[in-house]
């Protein structure tokens, strides 16, 4: 079966506040974009990628994808991430229910081989499959500014991306979620886990390199990063 790797960069940056979309600036040289494209471009396991962009900015990223011989489409986002990952899935309505498919932040430009590994591995045994790095702070449930929850610290891990599904599950969690007039999400895993609730999701390790660039320090550890791959 066929693997297709999403990339959302349907975003507008706006914690960024950069005046345009932040998978659209460089870091070492190369925009954000670009650098999450290039590696699921590079991966054996990955046959195609699909590229998901903000309506503004369709023919800035075709040019920016353009040398990624795996691309086969930029399509247009939602205004939501979940609606972003809502009309890849319908991109892909032709495809059969064992496609897998891996959905990433394009704002995680240094996404690596062997988390890509790791998650296609999941793949074999499971639906769904997270990826997740321990959290070296306390995480604490608050409620009207006060303390409501304190879950053990070992339990915890923070998701990162990509996350990957047998495309006929996520699809069928999609189906259900979009229905829900209270539908909230913040990513594909917790779509599968609220509406699909009896399908196990395994998560595997990912990587503290695999950093999301959300505010403006994050481009100065992404350039680090970046050098340090140089
Ligand atoms: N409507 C949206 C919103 C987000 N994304 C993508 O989902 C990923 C994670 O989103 P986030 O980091 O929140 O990016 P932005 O939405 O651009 O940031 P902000 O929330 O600060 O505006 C990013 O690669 C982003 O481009 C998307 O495809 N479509
Ligand atoms: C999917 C995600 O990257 C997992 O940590 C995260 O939930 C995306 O959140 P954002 O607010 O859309 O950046």
């Amino acid at each position: 079966m066929a693997t297709v790797a999403v990339v959302l960069a349907g975003g507008i940056g706006q914690r960024m506040g950069a005046g345009r979309p932040k998978q659209l600036i460089e870091v070492g040289g190369r925009p954000i974009l670009a650098l999450s494209v290039a590696a699921f471009d590079a991966h054996p396991g990955v046959d195609e990628v699909l590229v998901v962009m903000n309506a503004g900015h369709l023919r800035d990223a075709a040019a920016m994808v353009a040398p990624y011989r795996k691309v086969t489409r930029v399509i247009e986002g939602g205004d939501t991430r979940t609606a972003s990952s809502a009309a890849a899935l319908r991109a892909l309505a032709d495809r059969p229910d064992d496609t897998r498919v891996l959905i990433h932040d394009a704002a995680r430009p240094f996404v690596d081989r062997p988390v890509i590994d790791r998650v296609l591995a999941g793949l074999d045994g499971y639906e769904a499959v997270a990826v997740g790095v321990p959290s070296s702070d306390t995480i604490v449930e608050v409620s009207g500014g006060m303390v409501a929850a304190m879950p053990p610290r070992e339990s915890l891990v923070r998701f990162q991306t990509p996350q990957a599904f047998r495309l006929g599950t996520v699809r069928e969690a999609y189906e259900l979620a979009l229905a829900d007039p209270a539908l909230r999400a913040t990513d594909d895993c917790g779509i599968v886990h609220r509406y699909l609730p009896d399908v196990p999701i395994t998560v595997v390790l990912g990587d503290e390199r695999n950093l999301k660039v959300t505010h403006p320090l994050d481009i100065v550890i992404a350039e680090h990063l970046a050098a340090e791959d140089s």
